[in-house]
């Protein structure tokens, strides 16, 4: 067990009461476990500790120089975005996250949206609620347009752990799919330019980190170059798409439908035009892509890992 202190900022955000925690105590005995942190919080809460387990609490500079016994961040998460990197570099404090924690239940978050878009899922499960199927003289209600998703071709943004494994679903479906191209990065064999690779994709779904580059990536010029019944599936987060040009967009029919589970600002205290309401073919989630008991339970056991690998010097899952 590592002698150092630890302070778990963010707890409730990863344990509902239902998993086991024993091998966060196998690693560090003196935790302070914090259920959540707010921003006027957060000095407080890191005090002296030397690791700090954050899934989203933001860690910016001002907060990293005022915690001088920081040695490790632990992110319980795989985006990075809400820790700035550079300042823990300077500071000499080491940052690791969770690789590979959440791809089964993120890739069937992906199709669950996918799936809802293409087979009107809300909406027919509505018309059943509001009696419509009831009243029917038919056996079948056939209201809004049913797609397939074989023959169709998806285009992934980020292909990496997620995109690789949201791909080879996509195939299984028997849809062909098309990887974008690093937008300012070098030509790779197989991969198609961006502005290409839009108008050919029939379902288009984001899995790069949040990074200055990624930051308003797909915006209005990038919706205008969809086809008019093409989806958007936004697992990766919320900031990469220009939000008010994706609402905008769904209310002129300029695409298909959105599936959504991040926003640029979580919780969206303070509103977000894609919560507008009467936003056709959008689905909404709350940040929950990953958030499978499994999974939540490979985040416990991957910070036991990333802190006994950093107490024996090794560098691992070291971003
Ligand atoms: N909604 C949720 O619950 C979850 C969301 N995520 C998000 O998904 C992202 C991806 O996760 P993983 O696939 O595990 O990460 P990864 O690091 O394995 O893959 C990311 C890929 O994006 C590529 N990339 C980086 N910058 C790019 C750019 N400018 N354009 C195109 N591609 C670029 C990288 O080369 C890499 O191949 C995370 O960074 C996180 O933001 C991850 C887990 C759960
Ligand atoms: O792992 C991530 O990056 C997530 O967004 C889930 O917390």
């Amino acid at each position: 067990m590592s002698p150092l202190n630890g302070v778990l900022l963010d707890l409730a955000t990863i344990d509902q009461g239902d998993l086991d925690l024993s091998p966060l105590d196998r690693v560090c005995g003196a935790w302070r476990r914090y259920p959540q942190t707010e921003p006027p919080q957060i000095l407080d809460h890191l005090g002296d500790a030397q690791i700090a387990v954050t899934n989203k609490v933001a860690l910016d500079r001002a907060a990293l120089t005022s915690a001088p016994s920081l040695r490790l961040i632990c992110i319980a998460a795989t985006g990075t975005n809400h820790v700035d990197l550079n300042a823990a570099r300077e500071q000499g404090i080491a940052v690791a996250n969770m690789v590979r924690y959440a791809t089964p239940a993120v890739v069937q978050h992906v199709f669950a949206l996918i799936l809802a878009l293409t087979t009107r899922l809300p909406e027919y499960h509505r018309a059943v609620a509001s009696g419509a199927w009831q009243q029917h003289d038919r056996f079948c209600l056939m209201d809004y347009p049913i797609r397939e998703l074989a023959g169709r071709t998806l285009g992934i943004l980020g292909y990496g752990e997620l995109g690789q494994a949201v791909a080879r679903v996509a195939e299984a479906f028997g849809m062909q799919v098309l990887v974008a191209q690093r937008p300012g990065g070098e030509t790779r064999e197989g991969r198609v330019v961006l502005e290409q690779l839009l108008p050919q994709v029939d379902v288009l779904s984001l899995h790069c980190p949040l990074t200055d580059t990624t930051r308003g990536l797909i915006g209005a010029r990038e919706l205008g170059l969809m086809r008019r019944d093409a989806l958007l599936i936004n697992t990766a987060r919320g900031a990469i798409v220009d939000e008010s040009a994706l609402a905008e967009a769904l209310r002129l029919g300029a695409i298909g439908g959105a599936g959504v589970d991040v926003l640029s600002t979580e919780p969206p205290r303070g509103g977000n035009p894609l919560l507008t309401p009467g936003i056709p073919n959008l689905i909404v989630t709350p940040h929950i892509a990953w958030a499978s008991r499994e999974a939540r339970q490979r985040v416990v056991e991957e910070i036991a890992t990333n802190i006994e690998a950093f107490w024996a010097g090794i560098a691992h899952n070291r971003v």
